[in-house]
This record gives structure tokens, sequence and C-alpha cells, in this order.
């Protein structure tokens, strides 16, 4: 058998690039927009497709599924398990954002139902991952409460209790399949200050899982590394988050493949 070298994230990106991976996103309202925008800008191609009666069958066509539990009710988690069941049976990557999934019984219930259909990949911050694996987080909402560095144990654990890969956003990423483990550097402190930028990178993984579905670790490593470079490029003249937000999707669209690999961006953990 012969083994095959990794791709590293500035090669993930140019694929990615080149291919323009069609994503089924089931995101939130607050999201859809947003991420839309992200994905195109970053060069995937986006869709957003929830509704129970097409969603399995769409997600044969794509190539990875995200799922975010955003903006919940009953009929769009009929979707989201149409659309995992049919991301499975194809054999796509699918990635799990369980927002605020702490906050409420209904959140938590669907977010553990979610969680045991084994996504590929579970994104989310601090407070969602460390309450994710049965610890007292102090979130309250859709924002983190935590710093990075108190999730990484958990995200270890969840990792290797349900065989997903498990990233960590805020000021340095973490991100773990288990066995192997990264930090992640850049962006800016204006990032969380702008609505659906975590919902729009966890749709970003989709992107990336899709280019290298046997790789999902190197992949949702290299779909942070470019939220990070682009963060880091849009913050310089940014007034605000708004012109920020704009700023990151022009960084996001004009990105050098190297700056994913640029001085200490990825380390291991
Ligand atoms: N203080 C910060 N400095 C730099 N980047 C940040 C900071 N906070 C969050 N980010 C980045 O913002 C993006 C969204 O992460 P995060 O805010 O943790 O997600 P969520 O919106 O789900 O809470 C990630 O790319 C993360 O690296
Ligand atoms: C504000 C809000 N409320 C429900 S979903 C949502 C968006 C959360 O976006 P993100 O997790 O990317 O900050
Ligand atoms: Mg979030």
């Amino acid at each position: 058998m012969t083994s095959q070298k990794t791709a590293g994230a500035a090669e993930l990106h140019a694929r990615m690039r080149q291919t323009a991976p069609l994503v089924q996103c089931i995101t939130n309202y607050v999201a859809m927009n947003v991420a839309a925008n992200v994905l195109l800008a970053a060069g995937a191609s986006p869709a957003m497709v929830h509704a129970e009666e097409e969603a399995g069958e769409f997600a044969r066509i794509a190539g990875a599924l995200t799922v975010n539990i955003g903006t919940l009710s009953p009929g769009w988690v009929g979707g989201m398990k149409t659309a995992i069941a049919g991301a499975m049976a194809a054999g796509r990557p699918w990635v799990l954002d369980p927002v605020a999934h702490f906050a409420t019984g209904y959140r938590r219930r669907v977010a553990a139902e979610l969680l045991a259909l084994r996504p590929t990949v579970v994104r989310g911050n601090a407070s969602e991952i460390i309450a994710l694996d049965g610890g007292v987080s102090a979130g309250q909402g859709a924002d983190a409460g935590d710093p990075v560095e108190q999730a990484e144990e958990a995200a270890r654990r969840l990792s290797r209790a349900h065989g997903a890969v498990v990233a960590v956003t805020g000021p340095v990423d973490f991100v773990t399949d288990g066995r192997r483990a990264a930090r992640i550097s850049g962006g800016s402190a204006l990032m969380p200050k702008v609505t659906a930028l975590g919902c729009s990178l966890t749709c970003l993984v989709g992107a990336f899982t899709a280019v290298a579905p046997d790789a999902p670790f190197e992949a949702t490593v290299a779909a942070l590394a470019t939220f990070a470079a682009a963060g880091e490029a849009a913050d310089q003249g940014a007034g605000g988050p708004g012109s920020f937000a704009v700023r990151f999707l022009d960084a996001l669209h004009g990105l050098d493949s190297q700056a994913l690999e640029v001085g200490e961006r990825i380390r291991p953990a």
C-alpha cells in the first residue's frame, strides 16, 4: 500500500477554490445570508436547503453538509436529521455547530440527538464545547463566556468519545482529532463583534471537508487558518464591526493560499 502525504492548509485552500465545492448549509435565520456570502467569497458554493421534504435528497449531491441549531424549531430538526441520513448514506462529511445548546432543555436535547448521529466535525466556541462535554460553562447565549484553553480537555474527551474532529474557536483556536491537536492564531478582536461569523466558519469547515473527506482534521485546520488569515488582513484599517465585515469578505476573496501557513499561524499542540 502506498502512503500518501497529507495536504497542507495552503494546498487544501487552493483545491477548495479550484473545485468550488457545493455545501449544503442548514444554518440559522441570522446566519443564512452572512454564511452564503462568506462561502462565495472564500470560493465555495453554498446552498441553504433545510426542508424535510428535500434535505435528504439534496445531501446526496452536496460535497458536505453543515448543521447549526441557532434558531431551532421542530420542522427544522426533521430536515436536519433527514439531511444527516442522506449525507451519511452518500459517504459525505457533516459538521455540527451546537449554538448555545446549553441554554434550554429543547436545545440540549436536540444537540445531544445530533451528536449521537456521529458528526465528522464539531465546531463551537469554548462555552459550547465545555457544556457539550457535560461541564459547567459561563456562556449564556450565542457568545462565548469562557477562554479557549479551558475547553481544550473537553474537546479532546469529546473527540475520543464521538469519533469527531472537535474545533474550539476564539482568540486562538484549538482543534483535535483525539490523537493530534493544533492551535491556530490570527484573526481579529472584531470578529466576535460581527454576528454569525462562527456559524459561517462552520459552513466553511464543510467546504474544506468536501475537498478532503478523508482528512477532516487537516480540512478543519485549513478552514480555521483561512478565517485567521482573512481576519488579520481585514483588521488593518477597519474602523469597527461594520467596515470590518465588508473588509473580511474582500479579504476572503483576495486571500493568497500561502497566507494560511505564514509564520507560527498553525502550531502543533
Ligand atoms: N478575540 C479574537 N481574536 C481573533 N479572532 C477571534 C477572536 N474571537 C473570535 N475570533 C475568531 O472568530 C471566528 C468565530 O469564532 P467564535 O467567535 O469563537 O465563534 P462563535 O461566533 O460561534 O462564538 C473564528 O475564526 C475565531 O478564530
Ligand atoms: C445571535 C444568534 N441568535 C441565534 S443564532 C445567532 C447567531 C450566532 O452566530 P455566531 O455563533 O456565529 O456568533
Ligand atoms: Mg457560534
